[in-house]
């Protein structure tokens, strides 16, 4: 769907040449959530406004459904924007329309007549969940709802991909969640691609597919989200991940376990896909005749399946300790001992 082959991007400034996107070949599936994470300056808001052209690359290559987009007439190009759609960190909402004129916007610049574009603000409204709001103006509207207006207006002339610029960033976790909730269920709904950027691994775990890490303008990691949470290769990924699959204070806890919990076992399990829903620790104390104590743990979904992490302290005589440890490393799960009594 989506295909970048060298593309790099360098601003001429009064200091030099700054290279903002550094040699970047990436390939998005139709239908997928492909997230672009970075911290500030990496390079993410200009790769992602060379997608739709508003920034034109240096060289490389960007083809969109097939079109090679920066050999395209300036006609052509403006007909393939058509089908690429943005939402933006602070809205870019009209602030003297209402929530229907904010929608209509595109409708009514495409030249659609108006009993269309009515029924298909309705259907828009209705699907972003702004029913009763339409003739609100965005200044009596919460940050929540002034993005999805912002979605709403993005679907309407039915883009074929959602580009979202650091989408949730203005908003506060829950609202964050809801807008997220609402991307997947478009993305299922209309099997529109999306591509997000954003400094929040948690957008990353909770809604991608597929995951970029960006760093002084270069794609250093990628691939399915589960992979990389399991296999964080550079320092920056393995950050990254810590945001979300580890507490601050893990290392503290640790030490204060061991000082605590002295016998048996104390054992880090790391469940990846499948495994975390299954009754792993129940069949560990039926079969093996161990003690079982649930530490600290912490499970997350992601779009592929479960991640996270738990700590158990496992007591028992030496033979039962040594057959559940084999049980144990027979599962789907990753097993660490931290301590042994
Ligand atoms: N128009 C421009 N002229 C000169 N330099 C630019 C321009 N736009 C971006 N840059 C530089 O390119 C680099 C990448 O910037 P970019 O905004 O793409 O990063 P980012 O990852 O999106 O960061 P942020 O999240 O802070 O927006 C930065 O060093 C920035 O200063």
């Amino acid at each position: 769907m989506i295909n970048l082959q060298s593309v790099r991007k360098v601003f001429q400034t009064k200091d030099g040449e700054v290279k903002a996107v550094d040699t970047v070949d990436l390939n998005i599936k139709q239908g997928e959530i492909y997230g672009i994470i970075g911290y500030s300056g990496a390079g993410k808001s200009t790769l992602i406004r060379i997608l739709n052209m508003l920034e034109r690359p240096t060289s490389g290559t960007v083809t969109i459904g097939g079109k090679n987009m920066s050999e395209l007439s300036p006609k052509k190009l403006r007909e393939a924007r058509q089908e690429i759609s943005m939402i933006f960190q602070h809205f870019n909402l009209l602030w003297s329309r209402t929530v229907r004129e904010n929608i209509a916007f595109p409708l009514e610049i495409a030249g659609y007549p108006k009993a269309k574009i009515k029924q298909r603000v309705d259907e828009l409204i209705d699907l972003v969940g702004l029913e009763g709001r339409g003739g609100s103006y965005p200044s009596q509207l919460s940050g929540g709802q002034k993005q999805r207006v912002g979605i709403a207006r993005a679907l309407a002339n039915e883009p074929k991909v959602l580009l979202c610029d650091e989408a949730t960033s203005a908003l506060d976790p829950k609202t964050t969640d809801s807008i997220l909730d609402l991307l997947v269920e478009i993305n299922q709904k209309l099997d529109l691609t999306i591509v997000l950027i954003t400094h929040e691994m948690h957008v990353i775990r909770k809604i991608c597919h597929r995951v970029a890490v960006m760093e002084q303008g270069r794609v250093v990691e990628e691939g399915d989200v589960l992979n990389v949470f399991k296999n964080p290769t550079e320092p920056i990924t393995k950050d990254f991940v810590k945001q979300v699959t580890e507490p601050e204070e893990t290392v503290d806890t640790i030490k204060q376990f061991i000082s605590e919990f002295p016998e048996g076992r104390i054992v880090q399990l790391t469940f990846i896909g499948g495994r975390a829903g299954q009754p792993l620790i129940t069949e560990l104390i039926r079969k093996y005749e161990v003690d079982v104590n649930i530490l600290q743990g912490k499970i997350t979904q992601t779009q592929n399946g479960p991640y996270g992490t738990l700590f158990i302290q496992i007591k028992g005589t030496e033979p039962a300790l040594a057959r559940a440890m084999e049980f144990l490393n027979s599962v789907q799960v990753e097993v660490e001992v931290i301590h042994n009594a």
